[in-house]
Formats: structure tokens, C-alpha cells, sequence
């Protein structure tokens, strides 16, 4: 009796987290010890602009949660406006040309990270993700969005040619015809237009539902073979990791010269100003 009773509040216990980073990190990881299953958390404030370092601490905290034998990985962050604003546009703004080789190098890890992911990944999308943010959010394998969000790829809008891999990562989401038009339109969709278009699986009120609609599809594989499941996925993706690869060394200098060109410094230089005073016109 005594036992039994010990067993059923065990098992009504609430999940337990364990958090696996340190606070230093800009980003922080979360096991549920019940479910297994690790949230990863972008943690740069304001916006969770990709800049080296957050980058940086994404590949770590991926492999972490790779080496640590979690059921799945899901993405999220810890504003709740913004999802990430993309790549710290400061970092492509007047370059130190070292760091700036090393903010497409490890962009070019992170995608390769999640895109070879042999965890099942999901994206609890609360807020903007723009550019960068939209290809953190579209190489998962699922996700849900808050309303009233922006999401999508402007990079033709800033006169910039979008890298292969937000094709290959559209391609996997997206009808061709629309994966392409929206790409080369630079198109940003609303949570409603996203979820119209299955650029986003589903749209949730809260960041708790979020995470739960995206414990509940990491689920939907608990009873499938994990190593069948991940050969599967990688038997999928393998032809874009294979084109990566030959193409990456050649990406890395197209976005370097193209950072380096005074033109995309100079309009980069008036997007960067316009961005401020935005918010020097919301405080009037
Ligand atoms: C075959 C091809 C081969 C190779 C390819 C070759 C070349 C490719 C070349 C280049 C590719 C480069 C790829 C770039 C991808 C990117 O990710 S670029 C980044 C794009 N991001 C944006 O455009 C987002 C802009 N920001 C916003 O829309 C809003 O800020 C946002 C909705 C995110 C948040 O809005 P809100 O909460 O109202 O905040 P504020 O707008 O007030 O912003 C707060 C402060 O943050 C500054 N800021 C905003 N975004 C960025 C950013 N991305 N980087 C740096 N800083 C940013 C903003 O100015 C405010 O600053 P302040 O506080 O005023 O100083």
C-alpha cells in the first residue's frame, strides 16, 4: 500500500529541469528530466542578434545536448518579442575582416549542426525572426509561432543574395514555386500568412503552449527506432549536406567580398541608422 502510494506520487511528480549551461553562456539548456527533452534558449539581449560569440555558444550548446543523450531539441528564446533579429548587423557594419570571417564560419556550423541533427528538433517561434532568426527557425523540423510575428527571408529587400542554405531550408518546407518566390521577393509573413502558406506547422497563444505542442511532436517519435529515425532524416538531407560541402568554402568568400563591397557598406550603414531611429520615433 505504502508502495503504491510512493509509486503514484512519484509518478504525479512535476517534471523536473535540469539546467546544463553555465549563466556566462547567451545561451542556456533546459532537460526536462521527465520527457528527456532539452530546450535551448538564444539568450542575447535585446534581440538575440547572431553575433560571434551567441553563435559561438549555439554549437556548443547543440553538441551538449547531443552528447547528453536527449530525446529531442527544442529551439526558443528567451525574449518574447523577438525570436532573433538575424545576424548582429554591427558584425557586417564597418567589419573587423577576422571576426567577420568567423561570423559566417560558424553560421555556416550552426545550419550544418541542426541540419545534420540526429535529435528530432522543433522551434518554439515567440516572437520576430527575421532572416538569420527564420533560418534558425526553418532547420528545425517543426514549428509553432505566436501571433502577430513576422517571419521570412528579406535579404533581396537589403539587396543581398539569400546563401544556399535558406533555399535548402525553404525547399524542405515549402511548395518550390513559393519557396522561391518568397525568397527572391525577400518576403516576410505574418503568423497567420505563415501558418496559411505551412511555413509554420501550427500558431499557439502562449510560450508555454509553444514548448508543449513542440514536446508533443518530439513525442510523436517515441516509439520509432531513434537510429532508423535519424538514418532516415540524414538519408533526406544528405544531397543539400553534400552541396554544402562543396560549396562552403566558396560561400564563405562570396558573403566576404560581398560585406566588403563599399556599396552593401554603405546601404548597410543607412539600414543600420534607419533601424535606430525607429526607435528614436517610438520614444517621441
Ligand atoms: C550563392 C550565394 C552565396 C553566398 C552568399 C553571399 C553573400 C551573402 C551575403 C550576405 C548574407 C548576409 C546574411 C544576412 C542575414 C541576416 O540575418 S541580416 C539581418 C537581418 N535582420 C533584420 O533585418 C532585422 C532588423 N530588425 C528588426 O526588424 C527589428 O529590430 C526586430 C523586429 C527584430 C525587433 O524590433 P524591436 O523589438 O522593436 O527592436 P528595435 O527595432 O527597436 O531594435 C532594438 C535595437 O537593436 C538594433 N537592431 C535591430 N536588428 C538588428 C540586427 N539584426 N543587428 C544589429 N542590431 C539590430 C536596433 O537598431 C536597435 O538598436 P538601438 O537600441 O537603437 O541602438
Amino acid at each position: 500500500m505504502m508502495r503504491s502510494k510512493f509509486l503514484s506520487l512519484l509518478i504525479r511528480a512535476p517534471s523536473v529541469c535540469r539546467s546544463m549551461s553555465t549563466a556566462t553562456k547567451l545561451t542556456t539548456i533546459d532537460v526536462n528530466d521527465k520527457t528527456g527533452i532539452a530546450t535551448l534558449t538564444l539568450n542575447r539581449s535585446p534581440i538575440n542578434a547572431l553575433n560571434v560569440e551567441l553563435l559561438q555558444d549555439l554549437n556548443e550548446s547543440i553538441k551538449e545536448i547531443e552528447d547528453n543523450k536527449s530525446r529531442g531539441l527544442i529551439l526558443t528564446s528567451s525574449n518574447d518579442k523577438v525570436f532573433s533579429a538575424g545576424l548582429d548587423l554591427n558584425e557586417m557594419y564597418r567589419p573587423d575582416k577576422d571576426r567577420a570571417r568567423l561570423l559566417w564560419i560558424k553560421l555556416q556550423d550552426v545550419w550544418l549542426a541542426l541540419y545534420s541533427c540526429d535529435l528530432p528538433t522543433a522551434a518554439a517561434i515567440n516572437g520576430y525572426a527575421p532572416a538569420g532568426g527564420c533560418l534558425l527557425a526553418t532547420v528545425c523540423e517543426y514549428r509553432v509561432m505566436l501571433p502577430k510575428c513576422r517571419i521570412g527571408f528579406n535579404e533581396t529587400q537589403l539587396g543581398i543574395v539569400p546563401p544556399i542554405f535558406c533555399m535548402f531550408n525553404f525547399l524542405n518546407v515549402l511548395p518550390r514555386r513559393v519557396a522561391e518566390r518568397s525568397l527572391s521577393q525577400g518576403q516576410m509573413f505574418t503568423t497567420e500568412q505563415a501558418l496559411q502558406i505551412g511555413l509554420v506547422d501550427d500558431v499557439v497563444s502562449s510560450k508555454g503552449e509553444a514548448l508543449d505542442k513542440c514536446t508533443k511532436f518530439i513525442d510523436t517519435f517515441a516509439k520509432v527506432n531513434p537510429l532508423a529515425r535519424s538514418l532516415a532524416k540524414q538519408q533526406f538531407r544528405a544531397a543539400d549536406l553534400q552541396r554544402f560541402q562543396t560549396e562552403r568554402a566558396k560561400d564563405l568568400e562570396s558573403f566576404l567580398a560581398f560585406i566588403n563591397h563599399p556599396q552593401m557598406q554603405e546601404g548597410l550603414g543607412i539600414y543600420l541608422n534607419s533601424l535606430k531611429k525607429k526607435q528614436q520615433l517610438n520614444a517621441v
